[in-house]
């Protein structure tokens, strides 16, 4: 893959914020830049219940070399993996966090309000403006949503206002084995302390909180995302730990705001993966098809 001029060029650390050291977002240019106004970004959030310190921006790694040597890398000017603040995860045996990591003690909207500032950041950087497909693996999916829900969470940093004026929403979201809706997740799985344990320490312990942070429960994508194209939900009925209610949800609120799966300015798709819920990503190559064919419909849109 790699040539005389040094590409793909891999950087990593790179930091986009000085919250924290998880602040950080890692990318790779795959050759030098063109301005082909059909070349797309693709960037990455990852999974992990928003504190599993194991799950990080590496997961993006596996399925990143496989796009590069994909039909679609042609259509790829950039790739970007994201790391953000994480929630307590006290109990995590081999690196239990500390209360005073700031690291480690992200309660929402930070989760989000970091996508946006390394979101911005891209964008200040690279100049894609809208033509990036946002990937998000888990709750990274939850997240890649609320960027499109609205641009502005919050009021507890100054600088939140730059966000809202300067982060440009994705022209397609894809979400692998995604979390949209919280109180249905806790509900589902309430014999299961976890569910409900990971999503308070991310949410806190209103439930009111849980619902309107909830993609599949949102109602105003077509003010907050007016030019959002594509969303594709690619889910694993193999998936042990999210169950398809979750893309189901998310689906199904979709078409109630004019999203269908019929050709059209506004397209929802489901992909069937195979594979457990990180067995797609650790693995790459079920990540890799659903954003190889999430790529192939995007350029069809642009
Ligand atoms: N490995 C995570 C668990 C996890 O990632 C997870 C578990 C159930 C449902 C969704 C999950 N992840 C979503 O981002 C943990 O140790 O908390």
């Amino acid at each position: 893959m790699s040539d005389a001029d040094g590409f793909p060029q891999y950087r990593r650390d790179i930091q986009y914020s000085d919250d924290s050291i998880a602040n950080t977002l890692e990318l790779c240019i795959p050759r030098p830049t063109t301005h082909d106004p059909k070349q797309v970004w693709v960037v990455f959030i990852h999974g992990g219940a928003w504190r599993d310190p194991e799950i990080d921006s590496s997961s993006f790694r596996k399925a990143q070399e496989l796009l590069l040597r994909s039909p679609v890398a042609e259509s790829i000017a950039g790739l970007a993996s994201i790391n953000y603040r994480l929630s307590p995860y006290p109990s995590h045996p081999q690196s239990p966090s500390n209360p005073s990591d700031p690291a480690r003690n992200a309660r929402h909207p930070d989760h989000i309000n970091d996508i946006l500032a390394a979101l911005l950041h891209l964008q200040e950087t690279f100049r894609f403006d809208d033509r990036y497909v946002l990937v998000g693996h888990s709750c990274g999916a939850t997240l890649a949503l609320q960027v499109a829900m609205k641009r502005y969470w919050g009021a507890q940093y100054e600088s939140t206002f730059a966000l809202e004026l300067n982060v440009v929403p994705p022209v397609a979201i894809l979400g692998v084995e995604g979390v949209y809706d919280l109180p249905a997740l806790v509900s589902d799985h309430s014999d299961q302390l976890i569910y409900r344990d990971f999503v308070k320490n991310a949410f806190g312990s209103d439930e009111a909180t849980w619902a309107a942070a909830s993609p599949a429960r949102y109602v105003d994508f077509e003010d907050s995302w007016p030019d959002g194209r594509l969303v594709v939900l690619a889910h694993s009925l193999e998936d042990e730990l999210v169950e398809f209610e979750q893309p189901d949800l998310q689906r199904h609120l979709l078409e109630r705001q004019g999203w269908s799966t019929e050709p059209g300015d506004r397209q929802l798709r489901v992909v069937d993966l195979h594979g457990t819920h990180d067995g797609v990503w650790q693995d790459g190559t079920e990540l890799a098809r659903a954003i190889e064919t999430t790529v192939q419909s995007v350029q069809t849109m642009l």
